[in-house]
């Protein structure tokens, strides 16, 4: 598979890939304000979509979510029903996601989706999955200044992910910037020039786009996983669109440790925001710690990116015990914020026995925990590894850091 830059018009095949993400420090303050500090990962979300050369009418749109267990068939009669549950009177402009008419055009595509009786029983997730793709779809595809749904040829869109969903590592972030790169390209392509670049401009207009998929999963999505995903590398990120790339000069390692506990994105954030509104002053003292140790963190990396360029190991050992410090920190301060969990707290202090620092990662409440792995700990990370694996806990050795969204000619 090649990877690209640019196509020059559609082909009936394609793919588009997105990396997970992992929140090194200051998730849920980051929806505040605060700096947070996130990479990608190398597992990823892969979207292909096949152009169907014959007419038909009964599939027009095939949409497959493996992942949630979804497979679709859209007629054409059930595009035109859907564009005609719109009820959004303001235009929008394809390259200004923000001016669209949000809370209109979900509750557009809801009605459609209520008005089907092949979507009834629906769970959740799948319900979500759906939402989000038929929002995305309309929105990008269907400005009104420039209608561009009418007219497409049939496709199959099928989308898979490495990545667990509802875990914390931002499976709906990398399913939303792979649907939004894929019907950007699509408006795109359909339009003279016909030329789809994907470049850093571009990968803003995807990522701004992502955002309000985010909004169906999330509520209130701070954007910093929909940035980290469509730009990958490691980011400090703060709201609403400030990016700064650090450099990773040889590569972040981490241990992802999978609780198997399942846990709300929304929730989660909707239960911070609760204690906020109780105990204003204390939760903002919480979050502003949260700040300066991102902002420390900040640093560090920097510093550790030097450091490894001149081979300045006992330089890295000493940056990387600080690093571990504010990790741990960041982590109680999680806890006092109530987005813990037993069975992360447990990963935790496993980590601590061995010497390893280990952290929640995400929204928290179950999902993942992430632990540090500095140079020289092999050992350790070793027979850590082999006990949480003999507490039923799921382990990846992972290197952050991976490109973005990626364009694959198969
Ligand atoms: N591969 C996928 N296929 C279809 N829908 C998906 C996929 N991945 C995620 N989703 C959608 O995203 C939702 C999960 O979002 P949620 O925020 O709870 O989890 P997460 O993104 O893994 O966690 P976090 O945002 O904390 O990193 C699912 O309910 C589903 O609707
Ligand atoms: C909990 C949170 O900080 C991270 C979710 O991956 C929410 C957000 O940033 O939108």
């Amino acid at each position: 598979m090649t990877t690209m830059e640019t196509l020059k018009n559609l082909p009936s095949k394609f793919s588009i890939s997105v990396p997970g993400k992992v929140i090194l420090l200051g998730e849920h303050s980051v929806v505040y304000g605060h700096l947070a500090i996130a990479a990608s990962l190398n597992l990823r979300s892969k979207l292909e979509y096949t152009c169907f050369d014959e007419l038909n009418e009964n599939d027009f749109v095939h949409i497959k979510l493996p992942n949630i267990k979804l497979d679709i068939s859209l007629s054409s009669s059930d595009l035109n029903h859907l564009l005609t549950s719109l009820s959004s009177k303001n235009g929008w402009d394809f390259n200004n996601p923000f001016n669209v008419d949000f809370d209109n055009l979900v509750l557009g595509v809801e009605t459609f989706i209520k008005s089907q009786t092949k979507f009834h029983g629906l769970e959740t997730q799948q319900l979500l999955g759906l939402k989000c793709c038929l929002f995305l779809m309309v929105a990008i595809l269907n400005c009104p200044n420039q209608p561009k749904l009418a007219g497409l040829k049939p496709f199959l869109l099928s989308l898979t992910s490495d990545l667990p969903v509802g875990a914390g590592a931002g499976s709906s972030a990398s399913f939303c910037v792979s649907l939004a790169a894929f019907f950007v390209c699509l408006a795109s392509l359909r339009e003279e020039p016909r030329v789809f670049c994907l470049d850093e401009k571009t990968k803003d207009l995807i990522s701004n786009w992502a955002f309000l998929g985010e909004r169906i999963t999330h509520g209130n999505p701070s954007g910093l996983d929909n940035n980290v995903c469509a730009f990958g590398s490691l980011i400090a990120f703060r709201r609403p669109n400030t990016i700064t790339k650090i450099p990773l000069c040889s590569g972040v390692r981490v241990l992802l440790v999978d609780t198997k506990v399942s846990r709300n994105t929304r929730t989660l954030v909707e239960r911070v925001a609760t204690l906020k509104s109780h105990h204003e002053a204390i939760v903002q003292t919480i979050m502003k710690a949260m700040e300066s140790i991102c902002v420390e963190a900040e640093k560090l990396f920097k510093l550790l990116d030097e450091a490894k360029k001149c081979h300045s190991t006992e330089e890295s050992l000493s940056l990387f015990s600080r690093m571990e410090e504010l990790w741990s920190m960041n982590h109680s301060l999680l806890q006092a914020l109530g987005v813990s969990h037993p069975s992360l707290d447990q990963i935790v202090q496993m980590s601590k026995k061995h010497n390893l620092v280990g952290k929640l990662t995400g929204a928290g409440g179950g999902g993942f925990a992430i632990v540090l792995v500095p140079t020289g700990k092999e050992k350790a990370l070793t027979l850590l590894k082999d006990e949480l694996l003999g507490c039923g806990f799921g382990v990846s050795d992972v290197e952050l850091g991976g490109p973005g969204v990626q364009l694959h000619l198969n």
